[in-house]
């Protein structure tokens, strides 16, 4: 007798280390013949809250702490940002062992009090009556006591778990693991209908925005779509608002925000598609074609995006090393064909002893290099009738019959079009040669539309813009432009640089070597066909009396 019951010992020994050793074996051969409501029925309902009382007695008796464990890796991956209408619902028994139920949830109750041990520990049961524990890891701290555990996690209690995870141990009993909080939803019991109720709002209110969108009414759009965000139930419908207000922003050009509202939906997934691209294209809205080139990359290539990597990556070659001889030469016979982005090369504005404001070179020059590319504001003469246009805007024509006119046009677009207000307010020369206040070139034409930091509330009178006007437009035979960067230069008798009309920009070419620091200068007049009396009267306009 004492014989068999060691026999038996042994074999029931010899039993455990063979599941221990292949448990991986044991778990498939389990899930192969036993269904998941077979494999549930294993273990009994009572007994799951029987595990769970020993558990909290336990750590009534011990003094515990969850343990740090490593996250289990497909559980952690398992992220749902769903909401739960999204979801498909099924029940215990529908999951699969050790597969993730993606895009799926359950709902279930609570049916005893939580215990932890390298996890929290739930004995929940679903409308089927299918029970089974699960393990809520990363959800509390490691030193979180059983009374607060009983307040949050109380008896019946409703929880929707998203993406739901059942693995099963070496012995072949299943359980639900869960690594990610955000998966795990607090329900009450008129929960689900406010969850309906609030879905109904959101998709009215960012119905609405889209309506307006795409009647191109943007702002009131934004409007819509900032009420939607405050009805989202789930971190994709904040996404999906919060990514549509930054296109809308962007058909604004208003692209420091755009980026912003862009940067708030990735910090919810880093990976939405949508918003990188409308991340990216902002970035070339500010001509940041490196950064931009960088958030296209992240991008699932497609064919678009990488015509815009294209695109991004030659106007970054531009930005980078400006036009070759070559380029400038068919620029010059061509006029056209070449898409010009604004550009600053190695010059910036410094203060002289004599003139006031100056463009310095920052680095040696060589001839015929793009020193820049920049926009204009142009008053053109057009059959006999001034017509003004302001390139860098919504090309903006107007048809006027005289001077005044451009000054008072000039007032008014400024007062609101921010670009045309920095422009004339960094020319300002109202009392001259009193406040040279020196412009930072890369903001003012890298990022133009760049409107926060405003801080030149500066109001322009007409005697003002007059000045402006007459200080600082360059003539041809049949426009009159304003120039703002070429309006630094100051005047010399021979010029260092040449002023090139390519489509609607000015390319600022240098026509000879030029030092480090030295100063680069323009020639203010046509001399060529005056006398030297005349060239100094006209001199004299600028406040200019001697040139050397
Ligand atoms: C188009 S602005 C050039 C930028 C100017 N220095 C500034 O700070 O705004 C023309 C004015 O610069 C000054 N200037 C330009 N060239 C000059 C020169 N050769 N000699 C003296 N003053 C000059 C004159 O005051 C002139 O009215």
């Amino acid at each position: 007798m004492k014989k068999n019951n060691e026999d038996q010992l042994k074999s029931f020994f010899e039993f455990g280390k063979f599941m221990t050793q292949n448990k991986d074996q044991f778990s498939s051969i389990a899930q192969n013949m036993l269904s998941t409501k077979q494999l549930l029925q294993i273990k009994q309902k009572a007994t799951i809250q029987q595990e769970i009382e020993e558990q909290r007695n336990y750590i009534s008796s011990h003094s515990h702490n969850i343990k740090q464990t490593v996250a289990d890796q497909i559980s952690l991956a398992n992220k749902c940002s769903l909401g739960l209408e999204k979801l498909k619902k099924i029940y215990l028994e529908d999951l699969v062992v050790n597969k993730p139920m993606e895009n799926c949830v359950v709902y279930v109750k609570t049916f005893c009090k939580p215990s932890k041990m390298n996890a929290i520990n739930l004995g929940i049961e679903d409308e089927k009556s299918n029970y089974i524990h699960i393990s809520l890891y990363n959800s509390e701290k490691s030193n979180c006591d059983l009374k607060y555990l009983d307040q949050k996690y109380p008896l019946n209690l409703n929880l929707a778990i998203k993406n739901p995870y059942m693995k099963m141990n070496a012995v072949g009993h299943v359980f639900l693991r869960n690594d990610n909080p955000e998966n795990i939803l607090f329900l009450n019991s008129n929960q689900q209908q406010d969850n309906d109720k609030q879905l109904k709002e959101f998709n009215s209110l960012k119905q609405k925005g889209n309506e307006l969108f795409s009647q191109k009414q943007y702002k009131q759009a934004i409007e819509f779509y900032l009420k939607a965000i405050q009805f989202a139930s789930s971190n994709e419908e904040k996404i999906i608002a919060t990514s549509n207000i930054s296109q809308a922003l962007i058909c604004q050009n208003n692209y420091q925000k755009a980026i912003f509202y862009a940067d708030r939906a990735l910090e919810l997934d880093q990976t939405h598609q949508k918003s990188l691209f409308r991340k990216a294209t902002s970035l070339v809205g500010l001509y940041d074609f490196e950064k931009a080139l960088k958030v296209f990359e992240q991008l699932k290539p497609n064919q678009e995006c990488e015509k815009h990597m294209e695109e991004c990556k030659y106007k970054l070659n531009k930005q980078k090393n400006g036009f070759t001889q070559d380029e400038i030469a068919e620029i010059i016979q061509k006029k056209q064909g070449q898409k010009l982005v604004n550009f600053v090369g190695n010059i910036e504005i410094r203060r002289t002893q004599k003139m006031g404001r100056g463009v310095f070179a920052t680095k040696s020059i060589r001839k015929n290099e793009v020193i820049a590319v920049c926009e204009f504001v142009q008053a053109k003469i057009n059959k006999g009738e001034l017509l003004v246009e302001y390139i860098d805007t919504e090309n903006l024509a107007v048809n006027l019959n005289s001077q005044y006119f451009i000054r008072e046009q000039l007032i008014m677009e400024m007062q609101e079009n921010f670009y045309l207000r920095k422009v004339l307010s960094y020319l300002y020369r109202g009392e001259i040669n009193k406040d040279y206040q020196i412009p930072n070139l890369k903001e003012v034409f890298v990022k133009k539309y760049y409107q926060e930091g405003l801080d030149d509330k500066i109001e322009l009178t007409a005697e003002d813009v007059s000045n402006i006007v007459n200080y600082n437009t360059f003539g041809s035979r049949n426009s009159t432009q304003l120039i703002m960067l070429a309006s630094f230069f100051n005047h010399k008798n021979v010029s260092d640089v040449l002023l090139i009309d390519v489509e609607d920009k000015v390319v600022i070419v240098s026509q000879r070597e030029i030092q480090k620091d030295e100063e680069i200068f323009i020639t203010y007049i046509n001399q060529s066909d005056k006398d030297k009396e005349q060239v100094a009267k006209d001199l004299q306009k600028w406040g200019i009396t001697e040139v050397n």
